[in-house]
């Protein structure tokens, strides 16, 4: 039985959808111009393009078993779908925003008379329906941030990251409804039928994510500075040590270390008399 996975074919997370799918080794294949459907280098897996808008329903409607997009799109789209990953990139927060010069500062100075412009209706309404309100809300498809300054809304709702487009726009946030993170999903039947393959993508996916910022660190060192390089290496796995055949008693070292360590580390082990210092990259640990 085939397992199909849906992956964004544009926008900001589909090359990084893809570098994750690669990395865990069911890069694309046979496919050099991202037909709809495309073979991986796992005979039993596909990949099918879609808009990330549209996968949370293609995953709960199993049209697809697995599936690459925002959690902001899930709950909009209101998508019955199992979460089993967060791929740790596309952090975002749905915002609830006003011009900075109005005199709208807070949930509380909002009245049911206002508009609201937003691409996100759904949620929109029922974070205001949880502060009982219920203004007009008019749907855009894309430039939110511009809605008050022509006149179309008096607030906006709309994702923010670097903060760089509402202050572009002269917008102030009000309030938070959503921090969103893009995530692997799928759908129960999935989970039940194809369980085996379900669990080996997520298993090679979340192999991944652990690796991010990840480094391998590899070493000779003399028996005798051992003592020394060992007290420098950090405590969490390993290191691994194992003898190398030369004429002065030497082991060879591994160790996994954070990439924030690796600067201080090398210069502290050479110094410890590490010999043939290698940082390697991580792809995966599983
Ligand atoms: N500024 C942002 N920073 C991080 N993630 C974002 C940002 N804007 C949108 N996202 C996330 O990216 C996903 C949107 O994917 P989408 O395909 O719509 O990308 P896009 O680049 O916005 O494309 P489009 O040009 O169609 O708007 C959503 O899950 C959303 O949470
Ligand atoms: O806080 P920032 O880092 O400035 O990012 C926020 C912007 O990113 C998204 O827009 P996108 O680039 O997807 O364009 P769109 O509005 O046309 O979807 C979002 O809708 C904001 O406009
Ligand atoms: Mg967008």
């Amino acid at each position: 039985m085939k397992l199909k996975i849906a992956v964004p074919s544009k926008g900001r997370i589909s090359n990084p959808s893809i570098d994750i799918l690669e990395k865990a080794g069911l890069g694309l294949k046979d496919n050099n111009n991202r037909q709809l459907i495309s073979k991986t280098h796992n005979k039993n897996i596909d990949i099918m393009f879609a808009r990330a808008s549209d996968i949370p329903e293609f995953v709960s409607d199993g049209i697809v078993d697995m599936g690459i997009s925002g959690i902001d799109l899930i709950k909009e789209s209101e998508s019955e779908v199992v979460q089993l990953l967060d791929l740790k990139f596309g952090q975002t927060k749905l915002v609830l925003a006003s011009p900075e010069d109005s005199e709208i500062n807070s949930i509380d100075d909002l009245t049911s008379d206002m508009v609201i412009a937003t691409e996100f209706p759904t949620l929109t309404r029922k974070y205001l329906k949880n502060h009982d309100l219920n203004p007009k809300i008019v749907k855009l498809s894309g430039s939110t941030e511009i809605a008050p300054f022509i006149g179309v809304a008096d607030l906006i709702t709309d994702l923010t990251s670097t903060g760089t487009t509402l202050k572009m726009n002269h917008l102030k946030i009000i309030d938070t409804i959503l921090e969103s993170t893009i995530v692997l999903i799928t759908n129960e039947k999935s989970l039940e039928n194809k369980k085996t393959l379900v669990e080996a993508v997520n298993r090679s996916i979340k192999g991944v994510i652990d690796a991010y910022g990840k480094k391998l660190i590899m070493m000779n060192v003399k028996s005798k500075d051992l003592d020394e390089v060992r007290k420098l290496m950090p405590a969490m796995d390993g290191p691994t040590i194992s003898e190398v055949l030369s004429k002065e008693k030497t082991v060879a070292i591994q160790a996994v270390i954070d990439e924030d360590q690796v600067f201080e580390l090398v210069n502290d082990l050479r110094n410890a008399g590490a010999k043939d210092i290698l940082v390697v990259p991580i792809e995966r640990i599983i």
